[in-house]
């Protein structure tokens, strides 16, 4: 044979090897899984891990070994899968495999299991480690090779047979009651095969032993029908002598090795049917389990044990994914927390959440169905209770948020004069309500039971509110400003019309009025439209528009009608009939004038206006103008509002009181027209002047014609000229004044002194006369006072 059909890969050693020596290259590193002490390595997860197969899941094979002690078992494995266990040296016979190793087969996924061979002398009668070893063995693999030199076959003991029957006895305790899994391939490896007994015959002695030993277990009943085949397929190859025939020895394991790595190959072993349907990650644990009831003698329940071991893997699986999904929510948890609407918080949620659920269910799915779907629902009610007041918190952010920012859009929208109100609501509130929607899908994750309707629900109550609040301010506004605008518009024509006093003035101020009021309205009712105002804010309105135009409209009157202006506007209306006549021209009173008659017509006429000012009335019906008495202002909240007494101006107290005044000026008006006419008679006749010629006659004569008198005539005359043309007469007096002053000074300090001398001041004590003495006092202390307030000056 040629070397190239040789295994591609060696075993790395033979020689001397106890336990211990582990090759560097991770791949092809070997673990003791259970040693002589029976005792399990918990390092299998770790190893398996190291040998790259933890991902694995299901692709992957176990397969092991079973038989007597130094027939080649660990020389076969090393040659078919390129595994390192530890291979007896040709010189020495003892036993080389302790225990149960296992190893990675190289190139392949697979794990193999090198288990320690049967019939040692190292253990001598204990069999229990066989049967423990087997057990755990048929627990776990799908192929069980069993080897045996060809001169071992038709043997009991040496054929391992007895081991057999207790596979066959634990097999039906396993997976006895189930109908389809459980299934085995008993691969029997014959070595050292001369070729002088054929295969088939080999395989034909071995298969009757095997029904042999199958009929002659002792099978609970309800399995008592089951036969052999029911649970194992059985499998027989021959390798020739390694020794003798080294070449087909290596062409025989080559072709053998096809049979377990080539998928294609018809003599395929690895059938989908013998796997265990443990996911690569969860062998540990459950060989561990497996170890830890067959240690324990207990009954060996494989379901249970593939159960228990989905809960185990599906909690770790679980925990894993939850860890770091916690870790990626906690990035979020703060800003949510201090109020902020974080930006594609739905997004992130959701991908957290799925590679959480993926990492699960790449990793989880492979375990027992029941399990893993309720650990599943387990997990995602962590994730999304974990989520859930992220989305709580961003929808209530949300909700801030857009709740600001439409009161924003309403101040915005309503600064200045030209906007809608409606408009101006409608949009920011479609805007932001949108904008809530369009935010809260977005965080929302779907597969959750969240809600975010009742949210927004919310919102657009309270943007509601704040719009209706809005709403009434604006009309209030609305109000007020029309009110102004009436203010204006009737100021004029009730100032005009009230100094008129014309019979028909309180039509004319109506009309007015409610020209203007009707103005109002219209302009009220355009606006409200755009308002939204519903019908009977529309009512109340204009009510209170009514009413307040109306307030507006008697406080102009007040204005006009206080006490001064109405007298004022009375004396205006007397003076008009009785100081100008009928074309308008002021009167001069003469003496034979009928100025009692004039003066009690006008005052008759002036008086009768006081009745016409008194009350509002017009003397056309139709231009009368009524309010409801309950009619409520919206503005100030004021109800009850007497009308009725809103249309008296004057009281008939205040009249009387009025009109008694307004006679008291009209007399003095009277007065002054008839001193005019005295005024009128005091005047001197023109006779009187020709009586003063005639009778100052001489006089004048005796001027004009005595030089003397003459001359100081025409130099006063002259004098008084140049003092009047060059402005002096002024000072003039001033001075004379000053040099009168002056004199009466001096006379008075002389009286003083002399008065003040002892011989008269005793004459003045002893005079009888103290009305005399007692007005000196006086003049003295006077003249005193003056003295001190000169020098004061
Ligand atoms: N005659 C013969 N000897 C072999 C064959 N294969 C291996 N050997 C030799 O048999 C001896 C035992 O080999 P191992 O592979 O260690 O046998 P084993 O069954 O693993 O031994 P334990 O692990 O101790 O049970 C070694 O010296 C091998 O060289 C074979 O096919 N024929």
């Amino acid at each position: 044979m040629s070397s190239s059909n040789s295994v591609d890969f060696q075993p790395d050693a033979g020689g001397a090897h106890v336990n211990g020596h582990i090759p560097h290259d991770e791949q092809n590193t070997r673990l003791q899984i259970i040693d002589d002490e029976k005792h399990f390595n918990s390092e299998l997860s770790k190893q398996i891990q190291q040998w790259g197969l933890q991902g694995a899941g299901f692709d992957y094979n176990l397969v092991a070994v079973f038989g007597s002690q130094s027939t080649g078992k660990s020389t076969l494995l090393n040659r078919l899968f390129g595994t390192t266990f530890d291979v007896m040296a040709e010189s020495k016979r003892q036993q080389t495999t302790k225990g149960i190793w296992m190893c990675r087969g190289k190139a392949m996924n697979l794990m193999v299991m090198d288990v320690e061979g049967t019939d040692g002398r190292e253990r001598g009668e204990d069999q229990d480690f066989e049967r423990k070893s087997a057990l755990f063995s048929l627990a776990s693999s799908e192929v069980l090779i069993v080897n045996m030199w060809e001169h071992q076959v038709g043997l009991y003991n040496g054929a391992n047979m007895g081991l057999l029957k207790t596979v066959f006895e634990v097999n039906l305790g396993l997976f006895g009651k189930k109908e389809s899994s459980g299934r085995t391939l008993l691969l029997f490896v014959i070595r050292d095969h001369i070729g002088v007994t054929p295969l088939a015959n080999l395989q034909s002695t071995l298969t009757a032993d095997l029904l042999r030993i199958w009929e002659g277990l002792s099978k609970p009943s309800e399995l008592k029908d089951r036969q052999l085949s029911d649970y194992f397929d059985l499998e027989f190859t021959t390798l020739p002598h390694k020794i003798l025939a080294p070449e087909q020895f290596e062409t025989e394991v080559l072709s053998l090795r096809r049979r377990f790595s080539e998928k294609d190959n018809p003599g395929y072993l690895f059938k989908p049917d013998y796997h265990k349907r443990i996911p690569a990650d969860g062998v540990a644990y459950y060989m561990e389990g497996i170890w830890e009831q067959v240690q324990s003698n207990k009954d060996l329940d494989l379901p249970t044990q593939q159960e228990l071991l989905a809960q185990f893997r599906c909690d770790e699986i679980s925990a894993g994914a939850l860890a770091e999904f916690n870790e990626q929510a906690k990035s979020q948890k703060r800003p949510v927390e201090a109020g902020q609407v974080v930006e594609g918080l739905g997004g992130m949620m959701r991908n957290w959440r799925t590679q959480a659920l993926t990492r699960y269910d790449r990793d989880a799915s492979r375990y027992h169905k029941a399990v893993y779907t309720r650990k599943r629902a387990d997990l995602t009610a962590a994730l999304d209770s974990t989520l859930s007041p992220l989305f709580l918190g961003q929808l209530k952010n949300l909700h801030k948020f857009c709740l600001v920012q439409f009161k924003k859009a309403l101040l915005n929208g309503l600064k200045g004069d030209e906007y809608d109100f409606g408009d101006v609501v409608l949009k920011a509130r479609a805007k932001w309500e949108g904008m809530f929607e369009e935010r809260a899908k977005e965080a929302f994750v779907e597969g959750t039971d969240w809600v975010w309707e009742d949210e927004l629900e919310l919102l657009k109550e309270e943007i509601g509110g704040v719009a209706d609040q809005c709403r009434k301010d604006e009309t209030k506004k609305m109000i007020n400003q029309i009110e102004r605008n009436i203010k204006k518009h009737i100021s004029e024509p009730v100032e005009l019309q009230l100094n008129s006093g014309a019979k028909d003035m309180w039509d004319e101020i109506l009309k007015s009025f409610k020209n203007t009021l009707a103005k109002a309205e219209s302009a009220y009712l355009t606006k409200a439209k755009s308002f939204n105002c519903t019908e009977e804010e529309n009512i109340s309105s204009l009510a209170t528009l009514r009413k307040r135009a109306w307030q507006t409209l008697r406080a102009k009157i007040d204005e006009q009608t206080t006490d001064a202006v109405f007298l004022s506007k009375l004396r205006g209306h007397f003076e008009e009939r009785f100081r100008y006549d009928d074309q308008g021209v002021p009167r001069v009173w003469k003496p034979d004038d009928d100025i009692d008659g004039a003066f009690k017509k006008a005052k008759e006429q002036t008086l009768d206006l006081v009745p016409l000012y008194s009350d509002i009335r017009p003397q056309d019906p139709a231009l009368e103008f009524t309010l409801p008495s309950d009619s409520i202002d919206i503005l100030s909240g004021e109800g009850e509002f007497d009308f009725d007494a809103s249309l008296n101006v004057f009281s008939p107290n205040k009249q009387v009181e009025l009109s008694n005044k307004f006679r008291k000026d009209a007399d003095a008006y009277y007065v002054e027209a008839k001193r005019s006419t005295v005024a009128g008679i005091a005047q001197i006749p023109t006779w009187m002047y020709g009586v003063l010629v005639v009778l100052g006659w001489n006089e004048a004569m005796m001027i004009l014609f005595n030089p003397l008198y003459f001359t100081l005539t025409l130099m006063a005359i002259a004098s008084a000229w140049v003092v009047h043309q060059l402005g002096l007469a002024g000072p003039l007096f001033q001075v004379s004044r000053t040099v009168a002053g002056e004199i009466h000074t001096q006379a008075t300090s002389k009286l003083r002194e002399h008065f003040s001398q002892p011989a008269h001041a005793e004459a003045v004590r002893a005079s009888p006369a103290p009305s005399r003495s007692s007005s000196m006092r006086d003049l003295y202390d006077e003249d005193e006072n003056r003295r001190r307030q000169q020098q004061e000056l």
